[in-house]
C-alpha cells in the first residue's frame, strides 16, 4: 500500500520550531514515521524560531519532548538518536529580512537540488507573508517547496483573505497545504470508505432514509494555558468553521469522480457552498452559544471560563448549530452541528439518525442509528431492531452491531503523521484549498456576526456538563435528541 512506502527525501524546515506544536506534535510526529519506515536515513529537518539556541540545546529541548511525548513502547534511544541527528536548528527571525538568512541556505544548499523542501509554518497565521516575502527574496523557495500553513485561517473571512493573497504572492495555490488536522484523522477519513465502499449505507445516505445527523466533537479540558488566544477565538472559530464543518463535508457529499485531491475538494466544496446561511433573525433560533461556569471534572473541581480568563468576556466555550444542506439528497435533513469545552467527556462522533418506519406487521419501529465514533474508542456501531428473544410474541428490543477500528499494537497514529508525509508526497487530498476555507468562513460569519449584535443569548453551562439544556431544543423541534440523551 502506497501510505506504508517511504517517501522521497526532504528537508522540513519548521518556523516555530521551539513552540508547543512542534514538541508536542510535528517532532513526535515525524520520529514515527521514521520508526514506520517511511522517512529516509538522509531527510532533514531544521528547525527555526528566533530564540538563540546552538544546535546542542535545540537537541536536548527536542530530545525531551520525544522522550515526553512518544509512548515508551515507541521510545527506541537508539532510533531516537538516529532521528536526532537528522535535526538542526537556527536561530532565525522569519518575519525578519536581517535575520539569519545566510545560515539557513547554507544550510539547504547542502542537500542535492531539486530535494523536496517543506516550509511548515508553525507560527502565529499573521506571520505567514512576512516569512513568506522573505524565503522568496533569499531565493529559497524551489518549484519542489510546499509551504504548510497551520489554523486559524484568520479569524474572519476578511483576515482569511489577507493571509492566503499574502502567502499566495509568493506561491501558487498547489504548492500551499493548509492544515486541518481531523482530516488527518484516520476515523475522519473512514467516512469516504464507510459511504462509498458499503452499497447498503450508499444506498441509504439520503433524507429518504436519513432524518438527522449529528456531529459533535467534546474536550472535558478548558482553553488551557491558550486563554489569550482562545478568548479572541471562541469555539466556532477554534473548531466548527474548520474541523466539523470538515467532517460535515465528508458525511454529505456527493461521491467524488476520484480519490484525486480535487475531486475530493470540489465535492466538499459543494456542501460548504450549499450549507444554508444562518440570518440575523434566525440564529436565536438556530444556534445556541454558551460559557462554562465552575463544576467538577472527575472530580475534580474546576473553574469557569471568566475565572480562567479573569475578565470579562463575550467568548463561547460551546456552540451547538442546526444548519442544513440545500442540495437534494438532504431535502429537510437537520444537521447538529457541535463543540465545547469542560464537557462531561471527550468525544468526537458522528451520529446519523435513520427515519422510523411504519411497518405494517410490527407497527411504528424505531429508526436504525449509525454512530462513528471518531475518538476515543474508535469504531462504528449501527443499532438493529430484534425479536426479544424470550418472549413468545414478536416483542422487539434493540441490539448494537459493534465495529471497533484499531490499530494492530498500539494506538491510532497521530493526524499529524500522515499529514506531514502528505506535504512531502504533494498529495493535498487532505489539506483545505483556499475556496473552502472562504465558504467556510462565509457560513460561519453569517452567525459570528449575530452572535457580535447580540442576536443571541450568552448560555452558561456548569462544567462537566454536556452543555446548556437549551441546546436540546434544537434537536426537539424535530424529534431528535443529543446522543447522551438516546441511550
Ligand atoms: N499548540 C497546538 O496544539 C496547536 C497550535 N496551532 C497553531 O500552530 C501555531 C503555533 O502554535 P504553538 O506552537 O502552540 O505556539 P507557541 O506560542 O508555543 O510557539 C510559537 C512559535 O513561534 C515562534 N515565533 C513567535 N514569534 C515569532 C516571530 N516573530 N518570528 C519567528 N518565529 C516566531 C516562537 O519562537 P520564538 O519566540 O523563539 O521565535 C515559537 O517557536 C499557531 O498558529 C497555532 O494557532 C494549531 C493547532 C493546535
Ligand atoms: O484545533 C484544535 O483542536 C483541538 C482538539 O483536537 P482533538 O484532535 O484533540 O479533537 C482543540 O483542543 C483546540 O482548541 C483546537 O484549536
Amino acid at each position: 500500500m502506497e501510505s506504508v512506502q517511504q517517501v522521497e527525501p526532504f528537508d522540513y524546515i519548521i518556523f516555530g520550531a521551539t513552540g508547543d506544536l512542534t514538541m508536542r506534535k510535528l517532532l513526535p510526529a515525524l520520529y514515527n514515521k521514521l520508526r514506520l519506515g517511511q522517512v529516509p536515513a538522509d531527510a532533514r529537518i531544521i528547525g527555526t524560531a528566533r530564540t538563540a539556541l546552538d544546535h546542542d540545546a535545540y537537541i536536548t529541548r527536542a530530545r525531551e519532548a520525544l522522550q515526553h511525548f512518544i509512548p515508551a513502547k515507541f521510545f527506541f534511544p537508539e532510533l531516537v538518536e538516529q532521528f536526532l541527528k537528522m535535526v538542526s536548528y537556527v536561530t532565525l527571525d522569519g518575519t525578519n529580512a536581517e535575520s539569519n538568512w545566510d545560515e539557513l541556505a547554507s544550510e539547504l544548499s547542502t542537500s542535492p537540488s531539486g530535494r523536496i523542501r517543506v516550509f511548515y509554518f508553525a507560527t502565529a497565521p499573521q506571520l505567514y507573508e512576512a516569512i513568506c516575502s522573505n524565503l522568496h527574496a533569499k531565493g529559497i523557495l524551489t518549484e519542489q517547496s510546499r509551504v504548510v500553513l497551520e489554523k486559524p485561517i484568520g479569524t474572519s473571512l476578511e483576515t482569511a483573505n489577507a493571509i492566503n493573497e499574502g502567502v499566495g504572492k509568493f506561491l501558487p495555490e498547489k504548492q500551499i497545504y493548509r492544515i486541518d488536522h481531523y482530516l488527518g484523522k484516520e476515523t475522519v477519513q473512514n467516512v469516504l470508505a464507510l459511504r462509498f465502499a458499503n452499497p447498503l449505507l450508499n444506498a441509504i445516505w439520503s433524507a429518504e432514509h436519513i432524518k438527522s445527523v449529528q456531529i459533535t466533537a467534546a474536550e472535558v479540558v478548558g482553553v488551557e494555558g491558550r486563554a489569550s488566544y482562545y478568548d479572541t477565538s471562541g469555539a466556532l472559530r477554534d473548531m466548527i468553521q474548520n474541523h466539523l464543518l470538515q467532517v460535515l463535508c465528508l458525511v454529505a457529499m456527493e461521491q467524488p469522480e476520484s480519490l484525486e485531491a480535487d475531486c475530493v475538494r470540489n465535492a466538499k466544496l459543494a456542501v460548504l457552498q450549499a450549507l444554508r446561511p444562518i440570518k440575523e433573525d434566525q440564529v436565536a433560533n438556530e444556534t445556541v452559544r454558551a460559557q462554562y461556569i465552575k463544576g467538577a471534572v472527575d472530580d475534580h473541581a474546576v473553574p469557569g471560563y471568566l475565572e480562567e480568563l479573569g475578565q470579562e468576556s463575550n467568548t463561547e466555550t460551546y456552540a451547538a448549530i442546526r444548519t442544513w444542506v440545500d442540495t437534494p439528497r438532504w431535502k429537510d435533513v437537520p444537521f447538529y452541528i457541535r463543540t465545547a469545552k469542560r464537557s462531561k467527556r471527550k468525544v468526537s462522533e458522528i451520529v446519523i439518525q435513520f427515519r422510523e418506519t411504519a411497518q405494517p406487521l410490527f407497527g411504528s419501529v424505531p429508526g436504525n442509528r449509525l454512530v462513528i465514533r471518531v475518538q476515543p474508542n474508535e469504531g462504528v456501531e449501527l443499532n438493529l431492531n430484534v425479536k426479544n428473544p424470550i418472549l413468545d410474541e414478536y416483542t422487539l428490543e434493540t441490539v448494537k452491531l459493534d465495529a471497533p477500528i484499531k490499530v494492530e499494537g498500539g494506538p491510532f497514529p497521530d493526524s499529524y503523521e500522515r499529514l506531514l508525509l502528505d506535504a512531502v508526497r504533494g498529495n493535498p487530498i487532505l489539506f483545505i484549498r483556499r475556496d473552502e476555507v472562504d465558504a467556510a468562513w462565509i457560513w460561519a460569519e453569517s452567525i459570528l456576526n449575530a452572535w457580535a449584535d447580540k442576536k443571541a443569548p450568552m448560555h452558561t453551562y456548569t462544567a462537566g456538563s454536556y452543555g446548556p439544556d437549551a441546546s436540546k431544543a434544537l434537536l426537539a423541534e424535530h424529534g431528535d435528541r443529543w446522543h447522551e440523551d438516546m441511550v
